[in-house]
C-alpha cells in the first residue's frame, strides 16, 4: 500500500508509464498503532521494528510486560487514534469493536493516516470509512476483510482508487494451511485421547473438578 504497488502494477499492464503518479511513502520512522496486541499484532510489531517503525499498540487485556519486551508501548485508543500514522487492526469482532473505527474516531486521526484491516470487516465502519477517505483524512485503505463477504460488486470502498483489496487472504499461505491442517488433527488425535485440548475455545482449559478443588483451596485460605 505504502509504495503503490497494486496501483502501479495495473497501470503498466495497462501500457501506462507513471512514475510520477504513484510516488509512495516511507515506513522508517513512522509511528504503526497496533489495535490487538495478540498472536498476529505481536509478530506484526515484530515485523514493523525491523522496518524501523515506532510501535505501539492499543489491547485493554495486552500485559505491559510482553508489549516491553518487543519494544512496544501500550498506549489508550485515544493516544492511539490521534498520533498515528499507520494503524493495522488485529482484534477480533466482539461487540465492543464492532465498528470501533467510526466518524468519530477517523475524525481525531491525523490526517494522511494508513489504515490496514486484516481482522474481520466489521470492526471498520465501511461508510465511515469511505467519508474518511473521500475527506482525505485516510489517504490509504489496505484490507483484507469485509462486513460482508465476498462484498457487492459495486462497493464504493472496494472500487475506491486509494484502497488495495485482498479476498481473505490473511491465513492463505501453504504453510499457514499446512500448519492449521496439523494442529486440527492433534488436537482431534489429542481429545479421543482424553487430554486437554490447549486450543479449545468451548470448554474450559482444566477438568472442572480441578478448578473447583483450586477454587475450595483458595477459599479455604
Ligand atoms: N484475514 C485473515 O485471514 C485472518 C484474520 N484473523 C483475525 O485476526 C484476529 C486476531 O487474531 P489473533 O491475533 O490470532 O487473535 P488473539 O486472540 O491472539 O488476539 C486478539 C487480541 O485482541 C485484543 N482485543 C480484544 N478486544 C479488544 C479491544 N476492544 N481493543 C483492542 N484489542 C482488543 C485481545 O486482548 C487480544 O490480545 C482474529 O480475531 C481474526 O478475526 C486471524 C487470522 C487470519
Ligand atoms: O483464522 C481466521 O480468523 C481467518 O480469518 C482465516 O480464515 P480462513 O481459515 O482462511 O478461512
Amino acid at each position: 500500500m505504502a509504495r503503490n504497488v497494486a496501483q502501479a502494477d495495473a497501470s503498466l499492464k495497462a501500457g501506462k508509464w507513471a512514475r510520477t503518479k504513484y510516488v509512495g511513502v516511507s515506513l522508517v520512522g513512522k509511528t504503526l498503532a497496533i489495535l490487538g496486541f495478540g498472536k498476529v499484532g505481536s509478530e506484526v510489531a515484530r515485523r514493523a521494528k525491523g522496518l524501523g517503525m515506532h510501535v505501539i499498540a492499543h489491547d485493554p487485556y495486552a500485559s505491559a510486560d510482553r508489549a516491553r519486551a518487543i519494544g512496544v508501548d501500550l498506549v489508550s485508543m485515544e493516544e492511539a487514534m490521534t498520533t498515528a500514522d499507520f494503524i493495522s487492526l488485529h482484534m477480533p469482532l466482539t461487540p465492543s469493536t464492532n465498528k470501533m473505527l467510526n466518524d468519530e474516531a477517523f475524525a481525531k486521526m491525523k490526517k494522511g493516516v494508513r489504515i490496514i484491516n486484516v481482522a474481520r470487516g466489521g470492526v471498520i465502519d465501511e461508510d465511515a470509512l469511505v467519508r474518511a477517505l473521500d475527506a482525505g483524512i485516510v489517504a490509504q485503505a489496505a484490507l483484507d476483510v469485509f462486513t460482508k463477504e465476498p462484498p457487492a460488486a459495486d462497493s464504493k470502498l472496494v472500487l475506491h482508487e486509494n484502497v488495495t483489496v485482498t479476498p481473505h487472504l490473511g491465513a492463505s499461505t501453504v504453510e499457514a494451511q499446512e500448519g492449521v491442517a496439523i494442529e486440527i488433527a492433534e488436537a482431534v488425535t489429542g481429545a479421543l485421547k482424553g487430554e486437554l485440548a490447549a486450543s479449545a475455545v468451548n470448554a474450559p482449559m482444566v477438568p472442572a473438578e480441578v478448578a473447583f478443588r483450586a477454587c475450595t483451596l483458595c477459599h479455604a485460605r
